[in-house]
């Protein structure tokens, strides 16, 4: 049977910042793939990497000042070989991103329309007049009404939700293959968050582009991914299917973070369970699992060395040593 290779696969993707005092190792030792059409969502608290991990896809992270090792392909592109001008062609074209503040991505200079239009022409060539048409279609697609008239809008003219939609054109105007999203929706209220996440899930079912995406939040994970890695001090602690995460997370750490969430749903005023304990020194990582010195289930050999992935459902994976410990009841 002929199988399509994964569109992303990165294999032991290590990221080292080495500008400071000391190295920090970010990324260490990340293997990850994605197929078409699927949408990943990275969880994990602050510092874990999640943002790391997508910047290094569109070689974003300060290059001088890093150390990439191990290998990132998309579409069969190997992405840290590329040279400068291929590197240009592949960002928007190949892998394309969204942020959590439109201001990154859209220049407060130009009306969108031409931002669009520019975009579209300097990619692929064409007349300026049928790059305007394909922005056009793209504000019907990312339902911004009026759309005609808000194309000749600057950025600062339209609402923060509004300015989501047009950075989603921006980002779709040639159409990629896979659209990296970094915390997307935070900067919003909650009922323009969930009609941008349900604009995203429609449009990758549309254009059948992979996505993965960045977020805090398990509820808008659980909206829209089919699959979540859950990242910790720059690895991936559990990779699995979105329900499996949910019903039986097997990793201590995603258990804590679950267990974190169910309390943030109770009553203003309730102590939240917080994760005791902080988050590794990334400039000075121990030998063993990260985790262990905030896990309850840890025993000293868990401090000795890396635990490999340990297979717990169907492709569902934990690195974890006690796996045989966080069975669900
Ligand atoms: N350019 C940089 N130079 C040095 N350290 C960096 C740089 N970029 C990120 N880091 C460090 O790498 C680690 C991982 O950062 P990253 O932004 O990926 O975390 P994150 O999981 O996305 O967190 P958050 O949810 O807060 O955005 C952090 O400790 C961060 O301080």
């Amino acid at each position: 049977m002929l199988t399509t290779p994964p569109i992303v696969d990165i294999q032991n993707l290590k990221v080292t910042f080495t500008g400071g005092a000391k190295p920090i190792s970010a990324i260490n030792g990340v293997d990850l793939s994605l197929e078409r059409g699927e949408t990943l969502a990275i969880l994990g608290e602050s510092g874990s990497g999640k943002s790391v991990t997508l910047r290094a896809m569109l070689r974003l992270n300060p290059e001088k000042r890093t150390r990439i090792e191990g290998t990132i392909q998309v579409a069969g592109e190997d992405v840290l070989a590329l040279k400068p001008k291929e590197l240009q062609a592949f960002r928007g074209r190949t892998v394309s991103m969204i942020f959590q503040e439109p201001a990154l991505a859209l220049d407060p200079v130009y009306t969108l329309g031409e931002q669009i239009a520019e975009t579209i022409v300097k990619h692929e060539g064409g007349s300026k007049d049928q790059a305007m048409k394909r922005a056009l279609d793209l504000f019907e697609r990312v339902r911004i009404p009026s759309p005609e008239r808000r194309l000749g809008n600057y950025p600062h003219e339209m609402s923060g939700g509004m300015r989501q939609r047009a950075m989603i054109a921006l980002a779709l105007a040639c159409n990629p293959k896979v659209l990296l999203a970094d915390e997307p929706t935070t900067a919003l209220d909650a009922t323009v968050q969930i009609q941008i996440l349900l604009l995203i899930r429609e449009l990758q079912r549309e254009f059948g582009i992979a996505v993965m995406f960045v977020t805090h939040d398990i509820g808008v994970a659980v909206e829209v991914a089919d699959r979540v890695a859950v990242m910790y001090g720059g690895r991936i602690v559990e990779m699995g299917p979105i329900r499996d995460i949910i019903r039986s997370p097997r990793h201590p750490y995603t258990i804590g973070l679950m267990k974190s969430r169910a309390h943030d749903a109770l009553a203003k005023g309730t102590r939240l369970e917080v994760i005791p304990g902080s988050p590794p020194d990334l400039a000075n990582l121990p030998p063993g699992c990260a985790f262990a010195p905030r896990c309850k289930l840890a025993l000293p050999s868990c401090s000795e060395g890396q635990p490999d992935p340990v297979a717990v459902g169907d492709g569902h994976e934990a690195r974890c040593f006690r796996t045989d410990q966080t069975i669900a009841a």
